[in-house]
């Protein structure tokens, strides 16, 4: 069964829903904050900015299915910076305060500092400076970090698999090192690119044992490590459920360590469940997306390379954004429709999921994004 705010809403209805001569005042940009079926306001944009990426980690980018022949996206489909602008414009006037950037591999973008820039003149709708930030795998971030800090990005999540050489080599499956990711950790967080996070995702089998040395390594850095459950998103990754490490064996192995103390969320709807080492080294968190579905407060939405929103990481299709800015549209009428469509959201895919057998799908099986497409 697809979920029905998954359905891409027909350009027609857009059409009728901006035509109508009173658009709800609520919808009307600057329009406040807006909530979808569930209660669930629009808080994060996640922009994706390319499909494309040097890395080939096994449960994102299967080189079996990423391979020469794979058909990315082409120039021409992509946004343009300002296309992207305008629609952060937008987003940001419906109640959005932190933007990501993501990918694929964001700094393969060219001239992303420019966008980066671009954005960071916006300001929500309390008058404050959006939280701007993105997610890397770090293999440029050494060399960009001080021009990204200079447009004007304020912090950057960096994904890191492992300490060990071979194991992280395997993953990523381009033979890079673990050095020049610790490389680009260290020049951003010199540069200011702070607070530092630090994404590992866990497979069991294959990184599991790098867990306590991750933890080792990053106390008392100023790094928050996070670690993520293996996550069935895309169609190409071959999930299987013994494959996950859930959450709480992660804590549980760390607490052997380290005493840990929960703590609250930062804000509603955080992705991680936050906890802090007893004898103040810092903080850890673990996304438990698998075992403990956090769907009830997801005020994320994502924005394609190629202008789809989606609503749903584990979507299968998105709403055609592009064919608005592209089409004779304004402004207000754009954000009519983006309105429409959060209100009409119902999405709670990993909650659903965790409902069923572990090899039972709630979308009936319909094809799901990949990960690189929509921005993880
Ligand atoms: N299932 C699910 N997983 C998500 C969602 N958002 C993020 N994730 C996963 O959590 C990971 C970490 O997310 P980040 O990109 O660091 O974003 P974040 O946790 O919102 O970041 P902060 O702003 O630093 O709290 C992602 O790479 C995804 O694997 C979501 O809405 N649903
Ligand atoms: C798709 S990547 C894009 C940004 C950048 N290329 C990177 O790796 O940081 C975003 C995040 O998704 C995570 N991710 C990708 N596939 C995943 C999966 N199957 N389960 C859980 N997390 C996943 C990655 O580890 C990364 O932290
Ligand atoms: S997780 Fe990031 S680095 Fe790895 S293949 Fe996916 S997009 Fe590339
Ligand atoms: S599964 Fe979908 S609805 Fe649930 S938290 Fe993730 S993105 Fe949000």
């Amino acid at each position: 069964m697809t979920n029905k705010a998954d359905k891409v809403i027909p350009l027609a209805d857009i059409r009728y829903a901006s035509r109508v001569p009173h658009i709800p005042a609520r919808l009307q940009a600057p329009t406040g904050l807006l909530s979808d079926t569930l209660g669930r306001p629009l808080h994060d944009l996640r922009i994706s900015v390319t499909d494309r990426c040097n890395f080939r980690c096994s449960y994102c980018m299967p080189r079996e299915v990423f391979d020469k022949d794979y058909a990315f996206l082409p120039q021409s489909s992509l946004l343009s910076f300002e296309e992207i602008t305008r629609l952060a414009k937008i987003f940001v006037a419906h109640g959005v305060e932190k933007i990501r950037l993501t990918g694929g591999e964001p700094l393969l973008r060219k001239h992303l500092e420019v966008l980066i820039e671009m954005l960071a003149r916006l300001t929500t709708n309390a008058s404050k400076p959006l939280d701007i930030t993105l997610t890397t795998n770090a293999s440029l971030l050494a060399k960009k970090a001080q021009s990204l800090k200079d447009a004007g990005l304020q912090r950057v999540t960096v994904s890191l698999d492992g300490l060990d050489d071979a194991t992280f080599r395997q993953m990523n499956d381009v033979d890079f090192p673990v050095a020049e990711v610790l490389k680009g950790i260290e020049v951003a967080q010199k540069v200011g690119l702070a607070p530092l996070k630090v994404n590992m995702v866990v497979k069991r089998g294959t990184n599991d044992a790098e867990i306590l040395p991750m933890a080792r390594h990053f106390r008392h850095s100023g790094v928050v490590l996070r670690f993520i459950e293996y996550m069935d998103v895309g169609a190409t990754n071959g999930w299987r459920m013994d494959e996950v490490l859930p959450s709480a064996q992660v804590i549980e192995r760390l607490k052997a360590e380290f005493p840990l103390t929960a703590i609250d969320p930062n804000y509603p709807g955080e992705t991680a469940q936050r906890w802090r080492y007893a004898d103040g080294a810092g903080e850890i968190g673990v996304i438990s997306s698998v075992t403990q579905a956090f769907c009830r407060d997801c005020n994320r939405a994502r924005l394609s390379t190629e202008g789809k929103l989606f609503l749903c990481l584990f979507a299968s299709q998105g709403h055609d954004l592009r064919a608005l800015l592209r089409g004779n549209y304004d402004d207000q009428q754009i954000a009519a429709a983006v309105g429409h469509i959060w209100q009409a959201r119902g999405d709670r895919y990993s909650e659903l999921r965790a409902a069923l057998p572990p090899d039972a799908s709630p979308d009936g099986g319909a094809k799901r994004v990949e990960m690189s497409y929509i921005g993880g």
